[in-house]
């Protein structure tokens, strides 16, 4: 088994709830009340700005150019028409990104998990990371793709944004930068590693828990 096929294994829980949330199944449905979608893309984009500050640092820690490129070249597609897509659906909800809201407390975890990582100097803790995000993505609006054109675009292009064979590319380089690197890693760093992938799987959950129930005060 592939490293990250076992990491994935160890978190089937809440893998499966994040990527078969409710959240996701209004959102492709086209019911997920539009307060709902602003609110949870207001906080999303405070999870952008650490994600891309991470993924600049895995960039920065890649063993190789041909191991960098494939993320800089994603960086550039999550600095281009994936912030583009932020902006535009956030004002044609009725929002603004400046200044920004106040983190919930569980986008603040997620910040501090990624800005650990991204300090961690562990290449394979900033991929597990990223892995997580973006593979739990995929496995979320994949069975979506096909009705994303229906939709309005605050709902169908983050379903296009996050499928079709672009982006499986993006979680296959992902994973198999982590599945490469892993066997070199000390067990010390494969803990760290691990830890911080279940970590990531489980702040997903939460994520779409509190963007479901639109973010209640504590
Ligand atoms: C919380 C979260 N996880 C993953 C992604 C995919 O990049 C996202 N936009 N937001």
């Amino acid at each position: 088994m592939h490293p990250t096929e076992h990491l994935k294994s160890l978190v089937a829980t809440d893998w499966q709830a994040a990527t078969r949330h409710p959240f996701t199944d209004q959102l492709a449905a086209g019911t997920l009340p539009k307060a709902r979608m602003l609110a949870y893309l207001q906080q999303d984009y405070l999870f952008i700005e650490d994600f891309v500050r991470l993924l600049a640092s895995a960039i920065a820690h890649a063993p190789s150019l041909p191991d960098a490129i494939p993320a800089a070249q994603f960086l550039g597609l999550i600095s281009g028409p994936e912030n583009t897509y932020f902006l535009r659906a956030i004002a044609a909800l009725g929002g603004t990104t400046e200044p920004p809201v106040t983190p919930h407390p569980i986008t603040a975890e997620f910040q501090a998990l990624m800005r650990a990582a991204a300090k961690s100097g562990s290449y394979a803790q900033m991929i597990a990371v990223l892995s997580v995000a973006e593979w739990t993505y995929l496995d979320w609006a994949s069975p979506h793709a096909n009705r994303a054109a229906d939709l309005p675009f605050w709902f169908g292009e983050w379903i296009t944004l996050h499928s079709g064979p672009g982006f499986e590319g993006v979680v296959t380089y992902l994973r198999g930068q982590l599945d490469q690197v892993w066997p070199s890693l000390t067990p010390e760093d494969q803990a760290a590693a691990q830890s911080a992938f279940v970590t990531a799987t489980r702040l997903e959950r939460a994520f779409f828990d509190a963007a479901l129930a639109g973010y209640p005060a504590a």
